[in-house]
């Protein structure tokens, strides 16, 4: 059974402001994309990746990831393509690049935004694949959270019961499948990430939810690129390896 990364890098980063799209800023000495890649690269559990870039950049991913295409690093980053307009159209361009594989693969889609993923969350997601067909890894909500409508407060769910998402997020090939085909019949169609594609179009499906880890922030504002070069200096602790 295949096992197939997805790297999602098709942003431009907004909500950083740089120049350049944020996956391909530089952390700890090394673009963000790369860290995510060599997360992947480095982890047995993975037979290949998948690169999805921002257009305009896949020429720039293609020279930084070359050590990942040859065997230098690995060797397992098969294809790098452009993405879309959107993470779900950069979603859509990955299961078009993957129609010739079978149903049962296995695909795990992460952001390219988070760099510091590590190899016991990967270990998670796998295991948990076997026996479900979609999987979220979450981290407990530490803040309160509301919905807000028009300024009021909507709801407020016990924060005992939400999860913040995070990346990887994984499943069989064919659930993903019909669910981004269901979702194109939609015309009101929006989503944040790709369990949530499953989640609305697809509710019979269990997703289960993993531990994922406070490491694997997402590089969003340009505050979490401070934390990220703090991170990227901070070895982890030997409790943090166990
Ligand atoms: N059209 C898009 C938009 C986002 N992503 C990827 O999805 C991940 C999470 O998205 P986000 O953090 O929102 O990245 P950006 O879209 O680049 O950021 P912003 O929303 O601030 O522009 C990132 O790795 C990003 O590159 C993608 O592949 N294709
Ligand atoms: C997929 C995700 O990282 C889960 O938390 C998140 O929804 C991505 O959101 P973004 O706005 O594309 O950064």
């Amino acid at each position: 059974m295949t096992t197939i990364a997805v790297v999602l890098a098709g942003g431009t980063g907004r909500r950083l402001g740089a120049a350049a799209p944020k996956q391909l800023l530089e952390v700890g000495g090394r673009p963000i994309l790369e860290h995510a890649v060599a997360a992947f690269a480095g982890h047995r559990g993975i037979d290949r990746i998948l690169v999805v870039m921002a257009r305009g950049h896949v020429a720039a991913a293609a020279e930084l990831l070359a050590p990942y295409r040859t065997g230098r690093a690995g060797g397992k980053v098969s294809q790098i393509i452009e993405g879309g307009a959107t993470r779900s159209e950069s979603t859509l361009a990955a299961l078009a690049a993957l129609a010739d594989e079978p149903e049962e693969t296995r695909v795990l889609l992460h952001d390219a935004a988070r760099p510091f993923l590590p190899g016991e969350v990967i270990d998670r997601c796998l295991a948990a694949l076997e026996e479900h067909q979609a999987v979220a890894v979450g981290v407990p909500a530490t803040d309160t959270i509301v919905a807000v409508r028009d300024g009021l407060v909507e709801s407020m769910p016990p924060r005992h019961t939400l999860s913040r998402f995070q990346t990887p997020q994984g499943f069989r090939l064919g659930v993903l499948r019909k669910a981004y085909e269901a979702a194109a019949a939609d015309p009101d169609f929006a989503a944040t990430d790709d369990c949530g594609v499953v989640h609305r179009y697809l509710p019979q499906v269990p997703i289960r939810v993993v531990d994922g880890d406070e490491r694997n922030l997402k590089v969003t504002h340009p505050l979490d690129l401070v934390l990220a070069e703090h991170l990227a200096a901070s070895p982890r602790s030997p409790e943090e390896n166990q």
